[in-house]
């Protein structure tokens, strides 16, 4: 008879299946399986998960090595949390305990507890007498669940990557960023026109501090997340990051270098924090503010805290702004740049404002991937500050972008750790249309590093070889190529130039040029020309050769040219990093006075002069010179201030802009 294992016959005589029973008292004891070991639902539930090993055998060590015992060791790390989140209505700080507060396990937590926290079971509204839920440091796997269960907006697409909304902020707000002004910021950082530094006194920190930390005081549970910052191991950075969404908590966890468990056991305490409050508005009648977002930095205090916007970029760009602080005193100069490394060991870095290809040409292929978009260049040579990517996906294909769009699910040996932002996707197979602007055209996947297959793990290399200057010009005049002296390269490296289009709104035809020094000035504290002196020193020192790259229009300006195909522009860029294009032949631009070569590889000849792409000629000259105007007046702020020992670079570099 065929009987499956319930014995179920599934040759039935009547209609209806009828359940043989065996003969032994009508009694069932036909399970074929084991039984489980629970006794009840509970305990088969808490059968699933198993603790995670203690990293730290709980004997300790003898002798200089001892440790301190685990419980120790917990007690030390959640007092550390409650003086972070300590605020006024909480004078001691907030009673902390680890855990999610809606499971009674405490497991969330991925160090093995030894003792049971007692949560309270009713809830409390008065702030100092409730408890805050720390999750500390979760997995991906966990903050997924997380933002599932609690983030509406949450979802899993067909690769596995989590898609989240950024609420009503999809991109920065530089101008909603302040400084705090004390006597040694006074005279340390840049200030005035120009500068990205908008002044705020200690005291409306506080005012702002106080307003985060208690929002988040007010939360049942908070997201910490302790790591680092910089591979250059004598010059790492331990940040923690407090905020209220799993899908921040997994942001930084991608983005920030991940400390081994060993090195979470001996952290201590932060060298910078960030509060993170963005759901939870300023309050625009306070001093300084002028809108319900604020991003405050007070590096007296080693602190950043954000208000009013969850747009997840404002924390790693933020904590850039903190690096372009500390490493310059240092002696090491931080760059908004992307790296890469070819197989002999050449590197290459990338500068470039948002969305002018550090990301994408960094991500090549052929060559070893350091990092997109933050590095130091030390004494010792290049590292990246972060450890994870955070690529504009829209519009990607697989294509043209291979292993971005492959970094976007599951990793080898990984579980899916990934963040899309404001991603549209197909409700039912989760599939994502890279190319549905509904919800903004910023949107971002962040991955971890090790996502993509030729990352360079430790993120570090040798000096650099090429310094490669990225612009998107919208007005399609400049090169796709030129060869810059070390002047041209730092002037245009002050100049810091891109065109934005205006997008995708109707009237606007217009593109639109920016001037951003040293390709970031959102992010600089010093004066430009104070990294630029850096710049000119290391490049001399180690002989890299300058580049400007125009990664934008040709044939005409937006509207009627086409933007520079991405596959001729890798064309280019290999033609740098193997050494080829050093050797072709050159002629010099007029205005710009820009050495283009002749010819490259895979590239057709007709389009490395810009001239040649424009149906009219007069339509590019006047052009060009409206492009050269434009250069010239935003130098002028920049001509009385010397780079270098004596005056003879300062001169060089005024020389090397547009003559017309
Ligand atoms: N010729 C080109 N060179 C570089 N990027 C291009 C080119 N044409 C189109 N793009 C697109 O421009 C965008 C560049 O963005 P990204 O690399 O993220 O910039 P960044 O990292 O500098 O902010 C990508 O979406 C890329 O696909
Ligand atoms: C995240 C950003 O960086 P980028 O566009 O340079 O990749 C940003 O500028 O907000
Ligand atoms: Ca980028
Ligand atoms: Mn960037």
């Amino acid at each position: 008879m065929a009987a499956n294992g319930n014995g179920v016959s599934t040759t039935p005589k009547s209609p209806l299946a009828r359940i043989q029973t065996q003969k032994n008292g009508g009694i069932c004891h036909d399970d074929s399986g084991k039984p489980v070991k629970a006794q009840t639902i509970d305990e088969l539930h808490s059968l699933q998960r198993k603790r995670s090993a203690p990293t730290t055998p709980l004997d300790g060590v003898q002798g200089a090595f001892a440790t301190i015992s685990e419980d120790e060791r917990q007690r030390q790390q959640l007092q550390s949390i409650s003086a972070s989140l300590a605020s006024l209505t909480r004078g001691t700080g907030p009673k902390v305990v680890r855990g999610d507060p809606a499971g009674k396990v405490q497991s969330v937590s991925h160090v093995a507890h030894h003792h049971h926290i007692e949560a309270p079971t009713i809830s409390v509204s008065d702030s100092s007498l409730k408890f805050t839920h720390v999750l500390y440091n979760l997995s991906p796997a966990e903050l997924y669940e997380q933002a599932i269960k609690y983030e509406k907006g949450s979802f899993i697409t067909s690769t596995g990557a989590l898609a989240t909304l950024s609420g009503a902020k999809t991109g920065r707000s530089p101008r909603d960023k302040r400084v705090v002004i004390d006597d040694t910021t006074q005279d340390e950082l840049w200030w005035g026109k120009g500068s990205p530094n908008i002044e705020m006194d200690e005291h409306t920190f506080m005012v702002n501090r106080e307003r985060a930390v208690d929002y988040l005081n007010s939360l049942d549970k908070v997201f910490v997340n302790d790591q680092f910052l910089n591979w250059d191991p004598q010059n790492r950075i331990k940040v923690r990051i407090v905020s209220a969404r799993a899908y921040h908590s997994l942001f930084m966890h991608n983005m920030c270098i991940r400390p081994t468990p060993e090195e979470l056991e001996n952290f201590g305490t932060p060298d910078f924090t960030i509060y993170n409050a963005g759901q939870f508005p300023c309050n625009r009648y306070t001093h300084y503010m002028t809108s319900s977002t604020s991003i405050d930095l007070n590096l007296a205090r080693r602190e950043m805290v954000i208000l009013g916007t969850q747009y997840a970029g404002e924390m790693k760009k933020g904590l850039f702004s903190v690096m372009h602080y500390l490493m310059p005193m240092r002696q090491i100069l931080s760059l908004h740049s992307g790296c890469n490394m070819g197989k002999d060991g050449d590197v290459a870095l990338f500068f470039g404002l948002s969305g002018t290809g550090k990301t994408t040409l960094s991500t090549d292929h052929n060559r070893y991937l350091i990092g997109d978009d933050e590095h130091c260049w030390s004494d010792n040579g290049v590292s990246n500050i972060e450890g994870g990517c955070y690529a504009k996906c829209i519009d990607l294909s697989r294509d043209k972008e291979p292993d971005i769009w492959n970094a976007i699910k599951f990793g080898t040996g990984e579980i899916l750790s990934l963040v899309l932002e404001n991603v549209v996707f197909d409700e039912h197979s989760r599939e994502v249309d890279y190319g549905d602007k509904s919800v903004t055209e910023n949107t971002r996947a962040a991955y971890p590093i090790e996502f993509i297959p030729n990352a360079k793990i430790p993120c570090v290399g040798p000096h650099p070889k090429n310094v490669i200057l990225l612009a998107c010009d919208a007005f399609g005049v400049l090169p796709p190529v030129s060869k810059l002296s070390l002047a041209q390269t730092m002037y245009h490296f002050i100049s810091g130039y891109t065109a934005l289009v205006a997008g995708t709104e109707d009237g606007i035809k217009e593109p639109t040029a920016t001037f951003s020094a040293c390709f970031g000035a959102a992010f600089i504290m010093l004066h430009p020309t104070k990294y630029a002196a850096m710049l000119a020193e290391k490049m001399q020192k180690h002989g890299a050769t300058g580049w400007l790259v125009n990664t934008g229009w040709s044939g005409g300006s937006y509207g009627s040219g086409n933007r520079i195909k991405l596959p001729y522009t890798r064309k280019i860029i290999d033609a740098i990093h193997s050494g080829s294009l050093l050797n072709a032949t050159y002629h010099k631009t007029e205005v710009f006075g820009l050495d283009i070569p002749t010819e490259i590889e895979g590239v057709p000849s007709e389009i490395l002069h810009p001239e040649n792409t424009w149906a009219d000629k007069k339509a590019y000259k006047e052009t060009l010179l409206k492009l050269a105007g434009l250069f010239k007046k935003n130098f002028e702020t920049f001509t009385n201030h010397k780079i270098g020992k004596d005056n003879k670079l300062t001169e060089e570099i005024l020389a090397a802009g547009p003559n017309f």
